[in-house]
């Protein structure tokens, strides 16, 4: 067994509503790097935490943990389409293992994906299939969400599957950090979007284009006064990915998610994502993490930041 952990922010205004060309060159280097050590590392298997964004799950019935053992990329915004290549008996056996491990997770057989989970393969492995990938959706964008130390236990069971594969295993986590796209709230929602986000899936291209046009608007103004959503916040950004590389994982046990929304934006939850890969190392045993880059970047409504960790 040799596992290795990377964790990066996804943004799908990336090439949509980019910053300036240095800061662009700056973030495609650190990806050509990543890109890179995935490719000398030769993973056997990729696991991938993701979040959802309403394009493959919605609150007609929202999971907090969804495992699959088939998925299509819905492609939004500017994302590969297709199947992934999902191994489908070691999904269902990781399935049986973590729920065996007393924490609940849904199975689907057929899962619709989008940019939270699809932008991160593409950019660290070229495509959606170069290598066997079980992609594990962790509810970070629908409330209300499952306390952070439920995420550390689905983390640490799935660690513990791996523990017993004799296999180079790739974690990944996707999302965050602190930022806050304008994606609609149920609460209070007049019908037309409660519809939506109860019952979206597969909408027109029309439907979709319009989204992604009112996302790149609202990128144009993020961190701005002209801007209603909560700004990006590099201090929290700084203080979470500490926590990480000092291996100090069990704090998350203690945050409050009101808390983290209001001070770092409600899709800085996708750092969930996070916290479930580093629980998946460590349960594996002792890591070794670095932080491989960081900037608040308001352009791609992001607190843009790569992780990577590695059996110490
Ligand atoms: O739900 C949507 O369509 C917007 C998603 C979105 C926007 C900006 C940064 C992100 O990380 C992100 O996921
Ligand atoms: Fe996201």
């Amino acid at each position: 067994m040799s596992i290795k952990l990377k964790c990066l922010s996804h943004t799908p205004l990336r090439g949509l509503n980019d910053p300036g060309a240095d800061v662009v060159r700056e973030v495609d280097t650190v990806l050509a790097q990543a890109r890179a050590e995935v490719e000398a590392f030769d993973p056997e298997l990729i696991v991938i935490f993701a979040p959802d964004h309403y394009n493959g799950l919605f609150y007609d019935l929202m999971p907090p943990f969804v495992i699959a053992t088939a998925a299509e990329s819905v492609a939004d915004y500017q994302t590969l389409p297709g199947p992934l290549s999902i191994p489908r008996d070691l999904a269902l056996e990781m399935t049986k293992f973590i729920l065996d491990q007393d924490v609940d997770i849904a199975l689907s057989h057929r899962l619709q994906v989008d940019h939270g989970c699809t932008q991160t393969l593409e950019e660290l492995t070229g495509s959606l299939t170069r290598y066997p990938a079980i992609p594990i959706i962790i509810n970070s964008v629908a409330p209300p969400f499952g306390p952070y130390r439920r995420v550390r236990k689905l983390g640490e069971a799935v660690g513990k599957f791996l523990a017993t594969l004799n296999k180079r295993v790739l974690i990944l986590g996707t999302g965050g950090l602190s930022h806050e796209p304008p994606v609609p709230l149920l609460s209070g929602a007049p019908d037309e979007i409660a519809n939506f986000l109860i019952a979206g899936r597969n909408p027109t291209p029309e439907a979709r284009a319009a989204r992604q046009a009112r996302t790149i608007a609202a990128g144009k103004i993020y961190g701005t006064e002209a801007c209603a959503q909560t700004p990006l916040n590099e201090e929290w950004d700084l203080a979470f990915i500490d926590l990480l590389t000092n291996r100090r994982l069990a704090e998350v046990d203690d945050f409050r998610i009101d808390e983290i929304s209001k001070a770092a934006g409600r899709s800085t939850h996708e750092v969930r994502t996070w916290v479930a890969a580093f629980a998946a190392l460590a349960a594996t045993g002792p890591y070794a993490a670095r932080k491989d880059y960081y900037r608040a970047i308001n352009e791609w409504i992001a607190g843009y930041g790569v992780v990577s960790a590695e059996q110490a």
